[in-house]
């Protein structure tokens, strides 16, 4: 298996480190290449023995999977990169938020099987939530799952649906980081120091994490388990609510799913 990295950063990091760990994939059949920081990629080639290389002859040479894990606005680079030198057979997956796969096709000029993947950067613990959209020709889809359910879960969809995708669990994690970030700020409030309200914050949010993994309650039980009549919880959740929880929540994935659609006008 040939397996090549069209760009190191976060996400595609998050994804062949999950893919090694897991030992599906071995190192030495991952292919990195970036734009400029070489020694980011020599980095990753140090510590964990794939190979790296900006020579796009030798990178897509019998390549089975080309990964695009480039901004989408660096795409266009990218594609003429790839355009002389990709094989017929070899398959694109891309996880650029937005980019569709038929503009896909037409930056790089060919009829090559493509995959949108939307992961998360909780594929760096194999827990990414991925939804997938293929091409009409894309073959071996059950290869292409086991790869990509060595970091996580998988989902199929239309492609219609990776902008909701993108905003539910592609950002998700972020919103969920923020939330815990305000929530420690909002301790520090109260009066505990930084150290105390990070402490306190971590513990609540592994903890809480645990309960959902290995308990069969729903999250509405869960809360409902913690919340007296007329205590505490009750008058901080009847808060909540009153700012508008829910509202702030729609909000905040309708504004992600849009740019999504923003990012997949084609210009
Ligand atoms: N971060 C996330 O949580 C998620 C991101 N995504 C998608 O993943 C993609 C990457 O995001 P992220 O990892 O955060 O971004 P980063 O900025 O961390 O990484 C982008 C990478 O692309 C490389 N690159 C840029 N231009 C080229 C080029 N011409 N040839 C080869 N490589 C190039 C950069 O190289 P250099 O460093 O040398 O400039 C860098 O390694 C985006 O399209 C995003 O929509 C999807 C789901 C989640
Ligand atoms: O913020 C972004 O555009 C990318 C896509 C999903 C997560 N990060």
């Amino acid at each position: 298996m040939k397996i090549v990295f069209y760009g190191a950063g976060n996400m595609a990091s998050a994804i062949f480190i999950g893919m090694i760990e897991n030992k599906v994939v071995k190192p030495e059949e991952i292919y990195l290449t970036s734009k400029s920081q070489k020694e980011k990629i020599k980095f990753f080639q140090d510590k964990l023995g794939v190979n790296i290389s900006y020579d796009d002859s030798e990178l897509l040479k019998d390549a089975d999977y080309v990964i695009l894990a480039s901004k989408p606005q660096s795409f266009p680079d990218v594609a003429k990169r790839l355009r002389p030198y990709l094989e017929e057979a070899t398959k694109i997956i891309s996880v650029m938020a937005g980019t569709q796969i038929k503009t896909i096709r037409r930056e790089l000029k060919s009829d090559n099987p493509i995959a949108r993947l939307m992961p998360n950067t909780n594929a760096m613990v194999q827990h990414s939530v991925s939804g997938i959209s293929y091409s009409e020709n894309f073959p071996d889809k059950d290869e292409l799952v086991e790869l990509m359910e060595s970091f996580g879960t998988t989902v199929v969809v239309e492609e219609d649906a990776m902008h909701n995708i993108t905003a539910a669990t592609g950002s998700g994690s972020a919103f969920l980081y923020y939330i815990y970030e305000k929530y420690a700020e909002s301790l520090m409030e109260l009066g505990f120091d930084e150290n105390e309200a990070m402490f306190l914050t971590t513990n609540l949010v592994i903890g809480a994490g645990k309960m959902v993994e290995d308990s069969d309650l729903s999250f509405s039980q869960l809360r409902k388990n913690i919340t007296s009549k007329r205590g505490t919880t009750e008058a901080g959740l009847d808060a909540l609510d009153g700012e508008g929880i829910k509202s702030i929540l729609m909000t905040t994935l309708n504004a992600a799913a849009n740019r999504s659609e923003e990012l997949s006008q084609d210009d």
